[in-house]
């Protein structure tokens, strides 16, 4: 060494404010669920290797001379240690310090922002985040991983450690094996993890699915000493085939499950999955499974998507989205092609043939997967609709060749139910038709009590035809594409005319026709005094306890649309609404008696009413309230 180089440094360095926040959370709130850790741990030492595999097709140098993939764990009963180490890709000094130091995850600002200090409500939404290498320190007093890339000179391994307070050290070291060895120092009352017996049931448990070996040095019994003797040579525990290539009937729920755990880093089970071997035209493998609870970066553009892709048992990539469409984007797990080459890029995989069969053929599997839960498991199906059925409702646009299945799985509020909870079908919808009724009736408003409380619904209400109520942000998008279901064209309350004539007997539309040509003069009156304001005037019978409404043509945007694009900044046409007065209301026959002085003010108020009471703002709101004063105190 010349004078003026040093020796290799320790230095010193802080978490990350979210990590400490998160290390803090974790050993509070998931202690129940401690052995988690190892699943953890094997679950990124699987990845590792994955990862190295993947970059082995194009440098098979990164193998040094081992191609032979495998995870192992040791412990020393004395030392009161675990190591996890794999010959995976390994990491630099700087990899271990942005990926153990810090979190750069999308749903990172969601997942702090939820957290309530409830230790149970924060323990589930940890497990949705995603747990990983953290959980290492439920047990661990300290942990020190020592890794080295492959690749990478001997010199240039690195040594990382911390005791989860707020610090960690990383160290140059040397490492003459590639990947990496994650050593954890037992907490003083969580020794029981030291012992091959209990690592070996918990790693049954938690990690038979893995497809690389897991490994441990075999143990026998020895008489003289009275106990368990590690010997030298190592014992594989695991399968160590991919789950997904296995026969299903060689698969239990539980494998199936803890599979999901590994491919979605989630803490919970799945919902549903489906398995399937895929042959002719196109070769693939898929296990896809139905998530039970929404990710945090479900709305995130940024956010992950997509099912893992390999290629004939390669790892290839994460977050594949072109293999499923967008709509779909909460489906997790694996696509296995047979077809694909090993060195497809994301761009290839956006114009290639085989990628599109595999899309088209994933996602009508989802979709059997969905009606299935539809059918027999109803309970399952209402969390699923509850978690992701705004999302399934953008398949309505995106996915015009499955229109039809889609639309059979959507659930809507109705005021059959008048509850908030979507769970009507339109399939229930149609079989509740009254005779004579031809098309699926709905309102849409910003919230459900704006919709449920719409006065266009009084006279469906009163004529107890079930109207549906619709409240989500994507329902206006999705109803510019589901025009009608099994032939019947669905149709806004609040616009047009209403059509309810074949639902009216002959007496009642006798009424209706006297009742207009009674009211001419005033609906002329108001006409004058609201000219620019309104495209029409006209009586309506669809009014039961309200005077007024506004409605909208047909073929218009309707108020609730209108405010939608203008809220996102967008030009919104201009769209003057067509005011529609209620007869037999006492305040028409008040307007009516009104005197001229006076009657301005009346038509201005039934109109500013009627638009407050569909939901929007009005332009003057205090000019309004003054008026009603005025005319309040007569
Ligand atoms: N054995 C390992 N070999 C190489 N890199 C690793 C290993 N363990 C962890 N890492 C790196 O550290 C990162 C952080 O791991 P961590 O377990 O905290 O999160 P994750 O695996 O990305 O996601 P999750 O928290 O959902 O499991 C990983 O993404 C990976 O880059």
């Amino acid at each position: 060494m010349t004078q003026t180089e040093t020796p290799p440094q320790s230095e010193t360095l802080g978490f990350q404010a979210e990590v400490k926040q998160l290390l803090h959370l974790m050993i509070h709130s998931l202690y129940s669920n401690k052995e988690i850790f190892l699943r953890e741990l094997v679950s990124n030492a699987s990845d590792a290797c994955d990862k190295l595999r993947f970059e082995a097709i194009d440098s098979p140098d990164l193998y040094e001379g081992d191609g032979e993939l495998r995870i192992r764990v040791e412990y020393d009963a004395d030392k009161k240690t675990i190591t996890v180490s794999d010959n995976g890709i390994g990491m630099t000094r700087d990899e271990a310090v942005a990926n153990l130091g810090t979190i750069a995850r999308s749903g990172t600002k969601e997942f702090f922002s939820q957290l309530t200090g409830d230790k149970q409500k924060d323990a589930q939404l940890i497990g949705q985040f995603g747990v990983g290498f953290y959980s290492s320190f439920i047990v661990a007093k300290k942990v020190s991983v020592l890794s080295r890339r492959a690749g990478a000179p001997e010199t240039e391994a690195v040594m990382w450690e911390s005791d989860g307070q707020g610090e960690f050290s990383v160290t140059p070291v040397e490492k003459a094996d590639r990947g990496t060895a994650i050593t954890l120092y037992l907490r003083d009352d969580e020794e029981e993890f030291a012992s091959g017996w209990k690592l070996r049931e918990v790693l049954r448990r938690y990690s038979d699915h893995i497809s690389l070996p897991i490994q441990m040095l075999k143990e026998e019994w020895d008489n003289e000493k009275s106990e368990l003797a590690k010997k030298s040579e190592w014992e594989t525990i695991n399968q160590a085939s991919a789950l997904w290539t296995r026969a299903k009937s060689d698969i239990t729920d539980e494998q199936y499950r803890e599979f999901y755990k590994h491919v979605a880093h989630d803490f919970d089970d799945p919902l549903a999955w489906t398995h399937n071997r895929v042959e002719g035209r196109s070769e693939y493998t898929q296990l896809l499974y139905i998530p039970k609870r929404a990710p945090l970066d479900l709305w995130d553009r940024e956010g992950r998507r997509g099912v893992k892709l390999y290629v004939k048992r390669v790892f290839i990539m994460d977050d594949a989205e072109q293999l499923l469409p967008a709509y779909l984007r909460f489906v997790r797990g694996v696509i296995d092609s047979a077809d694909l080459p090993l060195n497809v890029s994301r761009e290839i995989l956006q114009e290639s043939r085989d990628v599109r069969v595999i899309r088209e053929g994933s996602a009508k599997r989802v979709l059997s997967m969905l009606e299935d839960l539809a059918e027999n498991k109803p309970e399952d199906y209402a969390a699923f609709w509850e978690q992701f059925g705004q999302v399934l409702k953008e398949g309505t646009g995106e996915d015009p060749s499955n229109r039809e299945r889609i639309a059979k799985l959507l659930r809507f509020a109705s005021t059959h139910g008048d509850t908030s909870a979507q769970t009507v079908s339109l399939a229930d919808y149609v079989s509740r038709m009254k005779e004579g009724q031809d098309k699926i009736y709905y309102v849409s408003a910003e919230t459900y009590a704006a919709a449920s409380n719409s006065p266009h619904l009084e006279i469906f209400r009163k004529k107890g035809l079930e109207v549906l109520l619709l409240s989500d942000r994507v329902d206006e998008w999705m109803l510019s594409y589901l025009r009608e279901f099994e032939g019947k064209p669905l149709a806004s309350i609040a616009k047009g005319g209403l059509d309810l004539d074949a639902l009216a007997d002959e007496e009642e539309k006798k009424h209706q026709a006297e009742v207009a040509e009674t009211f001419k003069p005033l609906v002329e009156r108001l006409k004058t005094a609201l000219e620019g304001k309104v495209k029409d005037v006209r009586v309506t019978g669809r009014l039961v306890d309200s005077p007024a409404c506004v409605v909208v043509d047909e073929h218009e945007l309707s108020p609730h649309l209108l405010r939608m694009l203008q809220a996102a900044g967008q030009a919104a046409p201009e769209v003057k609404p067509i005011l529609e007065i209620n007869p037999e209301h006492g305040l028409i026959a008040k307007v009516q008696a009104a005197s001229d002085d006076t009657f301005g003010e009346w038509a201005q108020v039934l109109l500013d009413q009627a638009m407050l009471a569909e939901g929007g703002g009005l332009a003057d709101p205090a000019a309004f309230v003054k008026r009603m004063n005025k005319l309040l105190l007569g």
